[in-house]
């Protein structure tokens, strides 16, 4: 069987999506968690975007060995050296570099002609091969590109040195039987197209990105792109859980095999819906919650006749668990470790055992028994013990009637600060009392609150996203209590915040000049 290269984008265009940038120890997990799952190519960023973004993909460069790593360029020399610099580290490092082929893109964006654009392309993959043998070439809106102005540069960029050839659907816009046809010309009437891979990297802007990446490997393609989840500019990029799912479950229609361990689909698409903030709908296809559920009842007597009969793949095969423990605080780390294996984390790369079960102690005494996303809350749960603002105490009122307050205690270095303030609502009390303390008024871009099980007991997992001088911070917590649940997400933006902005408590209060009258250290 002929072997699909499957190729991870998203630490790169999937990051392109979110509402605040992922940080270097997110990227890194995220990758440790894809090359578990054995993609072949870690696109890991795009390096010359920010100084975040290169120490990011230089890192991962070094910790990652199971996979490629591979870095965004434009068709710039400046790019390519920052790109070149950040994968030097890599076993096996890849330049990816891209520019628009399409009239759109090459008159309106980039206000050049064709001729600019194919020069452009073959300066900057020489360039790309001073610091690696790995490049890809990318067509930036392949889908909407000429056929002869796509020979043209093909062509070209096999002949400077791009070893892999990209052919981008950027806005989602061909149908399968006609990209699929885009691919088939590629292949029919580039002379030197043997001497590349060629690979397909669809989104999802009219729901077509899988079926789009299937019909190009029908006609030859042989690397896929997409990401985790589906995530990705606009509507998003290719999942690559549905791609592998089908090349397994189809193997009679497309006789081709990847890499992938399925087992660690569901691992993987659960760190990146924490690490990014971005969850998943229910229906989403292998990794959505309903995506092996059966809820009427005579799909459930069919499942319990026989489980093919509306089972299409087993959920053990995506690592989805089944089986169940009771979990409360007599029970003890050998269990915790057990349950957590089964759910796909492991001890010291996810989570230190030692760390969780303090942790898990004093949510089962809070709240009785504790489920799976309770511990998988526990794992994600921010932890900026000693090195950060911590909640001491918080009390509010609030009710019909009456101007919400909130005073809420901090502390920081051992020391603890106390203040108090109004707001529209308890959330914004609370926070207005955090600003007051710490000096920083964070501009708040998104809340929101989601409900970790179904149960009264449930936990809250809150995300937020803040700003601050141009940057966007993002804090998460997990709380039986919304309202303290909401202050510990603002703290861990603010935690953040203060990290990257390199700010102590006084040093800010002093550059300031606030004086708020509520912020007085009380020790
Ligand atoms: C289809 C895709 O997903 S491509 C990847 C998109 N990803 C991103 O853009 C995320 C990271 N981007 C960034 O951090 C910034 O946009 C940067 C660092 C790349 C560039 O920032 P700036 O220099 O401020 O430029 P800005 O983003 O405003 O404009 C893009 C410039 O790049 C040019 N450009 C765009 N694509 C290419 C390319 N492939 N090769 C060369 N130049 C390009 C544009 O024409 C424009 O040039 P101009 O300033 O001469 O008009
Ligand atoms: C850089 C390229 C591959 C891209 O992301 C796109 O065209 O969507």
């Amino acid at each position: 069987m002929e072997q699909i290269v499957i190729f991870d984008t998203t630490l790169r265009d999937g990051e392109q999506s979110l509402k605040a940038s992922l940080n270097t120890e997110a990227k890194l997990h995220i990758a440790r968690a894809l090359e578990r799952l054995g993609v072949d190519y870690i696109e890991a960023g795009f390096p010359v975007s920010s100084p975040g973004d290169f120490q990011a993909v230089s890192a991962i460069a070094s910790a990652v060995k199971g996979a490629g790593v591979c870095a965004l360029a434009r068709a710039l020399d400046k790019d390519i050296d920052v790109a070149g610099e950040a994968i030097q580290r890599a076993e096996r490092g890849r330049i990816h570099t891209f520019i628009a082929t399409s009239p759109i893109h090459v008159e309106k964006k980039l206000r050049k002609d064709f001729q600019s654009v194919v020069d452009m392309a073959c300066a900057s993959i020489k360039r790309a091969a001073r610091y690696t043998d790995d490049i890809e070439f990318s067509c930036e809106d392949a889908g909407r590109t000429p056929r002869e102005h796509l020979f043209t540069i093909i062509e070209a960029a096999i002949n400077a040195g791009a070893t892999t050839i990209n052919i981008p659907d950027t806005v989602g816009y061909t149908i399968p039987s006609e990209f699929g046809g885009i691919i088939a010309d590629i292949r029919n009437q580039v002379p030197n197209i043997d001497r590349a891979v060629l690979s397909v990297h669809c989104h999802d802007d009219l729901g077509m990105s899988v079926a789009n990446s299937i019909a190009a490997v029908e006609q030859g393609a042989r690397q896929i792109e997409g990401t985790i989840n589906g995530l990705g500019e606009r509507a998003g990029n290719c999942a690559l859980e549905e791609i592998v799912a089908i090349l397994k479950t189809r193997q009679d229609q497309l006789p081709f095999r990847t890499n992938v361990k399925t087992e660690e689909i569901y691992y993987a698409s659960k760190i990146i819906r924490q690490r990014c903030n971005v969850m998943v709908q229910p229906n989403k296809a292998i990794v959505g919650d309903n995506a092996f559920s059966h809820s009427s009842g005579i799909h459930q007597d069919g499942v319990l006749k026989s489980k093919n009969t509306y089972e299409i793949l087993a959920p053990e095969s995506i690592g989805i668990p089944s089986s169940h423990l009771h979990l409360t605080s007599r029970s003890g780390r050998h269990v915790i470790r057990h349950r957590l294996s089964e759910l796909g984390y492991q001890d010291g790369q996810d989570y230190h055992l030692d760390d969780i079960y303090e942790r898990f102690l004093v949510l089962a005494d809070k709240k009785g028994s504790i489920y799976d996303y309770d511990l998988e809350a526990l794992i994600f749960l921010p932890d900026h013990r000693g090195v950060g603002y911590e909640l001491e105490q918080l009390n509010v009122i609030s009710g019909s009637g009456s101007k919400p307050s909130a005073t809420v205690c901090l502390q920081l270095n051992g020391k603890e600060y106390i203040s108090a303030a109004t707001g529209n609502g308890p959330v914004e009390a609370v926070f207005h009392a955090i600003d007051s303390i710490s000096g920083i008024k964070m501009k708040l871009e998104d809340y929101h609150i989601h409900s970790q099980g179904a149960g009264r007991d449930a936990l809250g997992q809150v995300n937020i996203v803040t700003s601050f001088d141009g940057r966007r911070f993002h804090g998460l917590s997990y709380s039986t209590d919304i309202v303290e649940g909401s202050a510990q997400a603002y703290l861990d933006a603010l935690n953040t915040c203060m990290k990257a902005q390199h700010v102590s408590h006084v040093s800010r209060k002093a550059a300031t000049g606030d004086t708020a009258r509520s912020a007085e250290p009380s020790a």
